[in-house]
C-alpha cells in the first residue's frame, strides 16, 4: 500500500433530476436536482521513480473492470495550446476513454497555466484510481444491483467485464467521474481547499467545460452541478459561456480556458445553484428503481425541443405550469409537509404526461404510469416520477424511510417483475445533500497500489 499521506482522495455524487426534465435546458426555468449516495471516488498519487529515471506519464485506472487502464504521455502544446495528453498503448490494444482524456487535457492545462508556483515543464507523473459505487452499474447476471454485486471484497464490486460491457443504471457516471477527477487533480497538484466556495466555483466551471467538450454537446449541466454542490435548485449557464473555447491543444486554448474558469475577459457565468430551497421532510427518503430497459435520451430531447419550437404557445404554457408545480414540490419537501407530497407529485406527473403525449415522446410511458400508480398504493410510498428525461429505464420514489416500507416495496417490485416479465428493482442509492468531498484514504484500503 502506498504512503497514505501522499494519496489524495475525493468523491463526487451521482445525480437525479427529480423535477424539471427538459424545461431545465432553458435558463428561464429550474430543475430540482438531488445528489446521490452513489459516488465516484478518485485517488491521486505520485508515481514513485527510481533515482535518475525521468517519467512523464499519467496513469488512470478503474481496477473494478477488466482492461481498464489508460496511460498518457503529455507535452506542452505550442502557441499557448496548454498541456496535451497522448494515449499510450497498454498490452496489445488501445481503448480510448474520452471523458478521462478530455478532463486531463483541460485540468492539466488549467493547473500549469494558472499556478504561479508551477513550472510548466515540471508536471510530475501521477496515478489516478477510479472507484465507482456499485449502483452505477447493473450486474451482468441480471440479479438486482443492490443485492449481489461482487466477486471482490468490501464496498466496490469487481466486474468480470471491461467498462464498455457494463450496463449503466443512469446515475450520471460521466459527470461524477469528470468532476471527481478534476477535483483530485486540483487537490493533488495545487493547494486546493474543496470546502471553500471559491474553489467549488473553479471546480464547477472547469468540470462543466471539460464535460461538455467530452460529451460533444452542451446539456443543461445539472449533472455536473449535482456532482459539485449536491442537491440543489439548478438554473443552467448560458451555452455562450463556453463558445470562446478553442479545441484543447490548439493555439490560445490555455488562456481561453483560464478566462472561462475565472469568468474573465467577457465571460460571465450565469449559473444559479440554490442550496437553501432543497430539503426532505424528516423520515422521508428519495430512492431509485432500475427498470431493466434503456431509453434513447438524445433522440427524446431533440423531439421534445422540436415540438416546443413548433408549438410555442402551448409549450410556453406547459413549461410555465411545470415550473410552478416543480417549485411547489420543492416547497413541500423543504417545508416538511409530508401530507402534501402525494398531491404535489400527481400534479407534476399530469403535466409530464401531457408533455409526452403532445410531443409524441414516451417521457412517462404507459408501462411506467401503471407501475407508478400501483406503487402509490403501497403503504409508506408517497409517490414517484420518471426522473430526468424519463423513458423506460428508471423511477424515482419518495417513501417513508423505514424497514417496513422498504420490505413492502421490495416485495411489491418482486411480484411486479414476475407478473410483467420485466426486472424492476430498488437500487441501494438514495438522495443526499452533499456534493464533492475529500475522503479519508483508509476507506480505500486494498485498492491503492
Ligand atoms: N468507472 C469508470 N471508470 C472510467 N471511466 C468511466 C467510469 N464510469 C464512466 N466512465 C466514463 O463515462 C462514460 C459514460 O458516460 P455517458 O455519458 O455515456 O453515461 P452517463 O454519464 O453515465 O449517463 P447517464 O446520464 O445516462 O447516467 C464511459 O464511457 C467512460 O468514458
Ligand atoms: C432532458 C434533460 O433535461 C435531463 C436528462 O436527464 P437524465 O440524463 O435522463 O438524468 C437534459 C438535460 O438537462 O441536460
Amino acid at each position: 500500500m502506498a504512503d497514505r499521506d501522499r494519496v489524495t482522495a475525493v468523491s463526487a455524487p451521482g445525480k437525479m433530476l427529480l423535477a424539471g426534465g427538459y424545461i431545465v435546458l432553458d435558463r428561464a426555468y429550474t430543475g430540482l436536482v438531488f445528489g446521490l449516495s452513489a459516488r465516484i471516488n478518485v485517488l491521486a498519487q505520485e508515481i514513485p521513480t527510481s533515482e535518475g529515471v525521468h517519467l512523464t506519464e499519467i496513469v488512470v485506472e478503474s481496477p473494478q473492470f477488466l482492461e481498464a487502464q489508460w496511460r498518457y504521455g503529455y507535452h506542452l502544446a505550442e502557441e499557448d495550446g496548454g498541456i496535451k495528453v497522448t494515449q499510450l498503448q497498454v498490452g496489445t490494444h488501445i481503448t480510448p476513454n474520452p471523458f478521462v482524456e478530455t478532463t486531463l487535457n483541460y485540468v492539466l492545462t488549467y493547473i500549469t497555466g494558472t499556478s504561479k508556483h508551477f513550472h510548466k515543464r515540471t508536471l510530475k507523473s501521477a496515478r489516478l484510481t477510479i472507484l465507482a459505487d456499485n449502483d452505477y452499474y447493473s450486474q451482468p447476471t441480471s440479479s438486482p444491483p443492490s443485492s449481489a454485486p461482487s466477486t471482490g471484497t468490501g464496498r466496490f464490486a469487481r466486474f468480470p467485464v471491461p467498462l464498455s460491457g457494463a450496463h449503466k443504471t443512469g446515475l450520471g457516471s460521466s459527470a461524477a467521474l469528470v468532476t471527481a477527477l478534476t477535483a483530485a487533480l486540483l487537490s493533488h497538484y495545487l493547494s486546493f481547499d474543496l470546502n471553500s466556495p471559491d474553489s467549488k466555483l473553479v471546480l464547477h466551471n472547469l468540470a462543466q467545460a471539460a464535460h461538455c467538450a467530452a460529451q460533444g454537446k452542451v446539456g443543461s449541466g445539472f449533472d455536473v452541478a449535482a456532482a459539485v454542490y449536491g442537491s440543489c435548485s439548478y438554473r443552467r449557464f448560458s451555452p455562450s459561456v463556453l463558445s470562446s473555447l478553442p479545441k484543447s491543444g490548439t493555439p490560445g486554448f490555455a488562456t481561453a480556458l483560464d478566462n472561462v474558469v475565472h469568468g474573465l475577459n467577457g465571460v460571465t457565468w450565469d449559473t444559479n445553484v440554490g442550496k437553501a430551497g432543497v430539503g426532505l421532510p424528516q423520515g422521508v427518503a428519495v430512492r431509485m428503481c432500475d427498470v431493466n430497459c434503456g431509453s434513447q435520451t438524445v433522440g427524446m430531447v431533440k423531439q421534445v425541443l422540436t415540438w416546443r419550437a413548433q408549438n410555442s404557445e402551448a409549450a410556453g404554457k406547459l413549461w410555465g405550469e411545470l415550473q410552478q408545480k416543480n417549485e411547489a414540490l420543492a416547497d413541500v419537501l423543504k417545508g416538511g409537509w409530508t401530507d402534501d407530497i402525494k398531491e404535489a407529485i400527481r400534479a407534476i406527473r399530469k403535466l409530464v404526461k401531457k408533455m409526452g403525449a403532445e410531443s409524441g415522446v414516451p417521457i412517462e410511458p404507459d408501462s411506467q404510469t401503471e407501475l407508478l400508480d400501483a406503487l402509490e398504493g403501497v403503504e409508506g410510498v408517497y409517490g414517484g416520477v420518471v426522473p430526468g428525461a424519463g423513458g423506460y429505464d428508471a423511477l424515482a420514489l419518495l417513501l417513508k424511510d423505514d424497514e417496513e416500507t422498504l420490505k413492502r416495496v421490495e416485495q411489491f417490485l418482486d411480484g411486479w417483475s414476475k407478473e410483467k416479465g420485466s426486472l424492476v428493482c430498488l437500487l441501494g442509492v438514495r438522495g443526499e445533500m452533499e456534493g464533492i468531498r475529500k475522503e479519508e484514504v483508509a476507506v480505500y484500503d486494498g485498492w491503492v497500489q
